[in-house]
């Protein structure tokens, strides 16, 4: 795998990670066969395919986490991961595991800051074990902030909740987005939670990328915009889930 990073100054067009003809085979199994993908600043990219379909996989990738995966990643900017569990040290307070590696002065104002943004300014002494699976996928987010990413790469971070946290949890990402204008990239089962977040939606599927389709809805974004029926459809079928005979979507 060759990786380089740009350096200078960057341009509002530039993007903040490119990916060139990746591949990732485990044993005989191909699981990425050639992907190409660039994401500009700002741009949220939601990452859709098939259970197996290799999302995580190019998202460890772009992260910079598979050593074995071959082609050229090119990043410009910092970049950070939330993946679907937590990932909070358990012997850590909550303000210790969003300060963890973060160099330079200030922190722990910035960790502050980031705490309040998620809404957890109160819990900052509180052990991860004393958070709620919402709460901590909060501090979760609140640690990637705080590293002031210019690519957020989210492995369906907000498949572990319910159906309420994660729609709490989708709104405070937007919120977050809008203020801080990262990239990200989010890898998600959920056809609604792509049209509801992302400007533009990847199919992965047989290792390629399939459909790269900008979504033409306004912000902010309702499921009941008589355009959204029409594109989850078309996503829903790009997945190979058919509606069922009464019209609603089967799994
Ligand atoms: N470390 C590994 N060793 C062997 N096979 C692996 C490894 N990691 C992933 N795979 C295989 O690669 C394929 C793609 O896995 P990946 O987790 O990227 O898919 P995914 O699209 O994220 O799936 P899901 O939506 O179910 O999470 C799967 O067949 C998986 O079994």
């Amino acid at each position: 795998m060759a990786t380089r990073t740009t350096g200078g100054l960057s341009t509002a067009t530039r993007p903040v990670v490119t990916a060139r003809n990746v591949r990732r085979s485990f044993g005989a199994a191909v699981v990425l066969d050639g992907v190409d993908l660039a994401i500009v600043p700002g741009e949220v990219v939601a990452l859709l395919g098939g259970s197996g379909s290799g999302k995580s996989t190019l998202l460890r990738i772009l992260a910079g986490l598979d050593p074995e995966a071959t082609g050229e990643i090119t990043r410009a900017g910092s970049q950070a991961v939330v993946f679907q569990e937590h990932r909070l040290l358990p012997w850590k307070r909550v303000a210790g595991n969003v300060s963890l590696g973060v160099p330079g002065p200030g922190v722990r104002q910035r960790v502050a800051a980031a705490l309040a943004e998620v809404g957890l300014a109160e819990r900052d002494r509180a052990w991860p074990a004393e958070l709620s699976g919402g709460q901590a996928q909060r501090v979760a987010f609140a640690r990637a902030l705080v590293r002031e990413p210019a690519l957020m790469l989210l492995d369906e971070p907000f498949g572990a909740l319910d159906a309420l946290t994660r729609l709490k949890m989708q709104t405070l990402f937007g919120r977050l987005h809008a203020e801080h204008g990262f990239a990200a990239l989010l890898v998600t089962h959920d056809v609604d939670e792509a049209l509801l977040l992302a400007d533009r939606t990847l199919v992965l599927d047989s290792g390629r990328i399939v459909e790269d389709a900008e979504v033409p809805l306004p912000r902010p974004r309702a499921v009941d915009h008589p355009g959204f029926g029409p594109l989850r459809r078309h996503l829903l079928d790009r997945l190979g889930v058919r509606p069922d005979q009464d019209g609603a979507a089967g799994t």
